[in-house]
């Protein structure tokens, strides 16, 4: 049997939603705060629904995703709800991230978009993000567009991110009929908005069907 990867669920909308994917093999749950996602939530909003679940967040990681944000708007989050790791899902520069985690004393992961640099970038953040999301490049989206990009490439990324020390979490358009391809590189983890959704809410049945074909894919291997 392979180590099953971890799981993050992301883009969490609404209360509903998180006590979906609490309630789900979820290792992770990510709250999108960029005014550029149709995910996007508020700080506020999200601080309501984890005054209301209190201990029911224990053993899941939160996640928090920015995209070029200030370290104002970060703060305020980290602040307020219970985020472990910051997910930086736009230009992010080495040296912002460096920044950040002094300023903020949270673990920082970067989104890489698939392409022909991406080894090269990943290398930049070396030492600083101790995670990584290797994610689509579409035109006007950073994230959440539910396409994937050719895993051909999946070992390399997972290979670098070894190197580092860091995790790797494959995104970009994963989904109930194609994650057993995926799960055959052995990804340390897999990172779903799009393809676990129905009309723009959390899909209990699609996890389960997903989370199935993990548990089959570890006890065949
Ligand atoms: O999901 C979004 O709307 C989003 C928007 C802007 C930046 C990041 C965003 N998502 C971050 C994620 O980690 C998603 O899980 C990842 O992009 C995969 O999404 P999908 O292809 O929909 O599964």
């Amino acid at each position: 049997m392979t180590q099953q990867p971890m799981l993050k669920y992301c883009g969490n909308q609404s209360l509903q939603d998180v006590v979906i994917s609490l309630r789900s093999k979820a290792t992770h749950i990510g709250l999108i705060f960029t005014p550029e996602s149709k995910r996007k939530v508020s700080v506020y909003e999200a601080e309501s629904w984890f005054r209301e679940l209190g201990d029911q967040i224990k053993g899941k990681k939160i996640v928090g995703v920015f995209v070029n944000s200030t370290i104002d708007a970060i703060k305020e989050a980290v602040n307020r709800l219970p985020i472990d790791i910051i997910q930086c899902h736009g230009n992010e520069s080495a040296e912002d991230l460096l920044f950040l985690k002094k300023q903020i004393k949270k673990p920082v992961w970067k989104a890489i978009h698939h392409g022909d640099h991406a080894i090269e970038l990943m290398r930049s953040y070396q030492g600083i993000a101790s995670g990584f999301v290797i994610d689509t490049k579409v035109q006007h989206a950073w994230g959440g567009s539910g396409q994937s990009f050719n895993w051909a490439a999946v070992p390399d990324y997972l290979e670098e991110a070894a190197r580092q020390g860091a995790l790797c979490f494959i995104a970009g358009g994963i989904h109930a009929d194609n994650v057993e391809k995926l799960l055959h590189f052995e990804p340390a983890g897999i990172d779903i908005a799009s393809g676990i959704e129905t009309n723009a809410k959390k899909d209990r049945s699609k996890i389960k069907m997903i989370e199935r074909k993990v548990t089959e894919h570890d006890s065949a291997t």
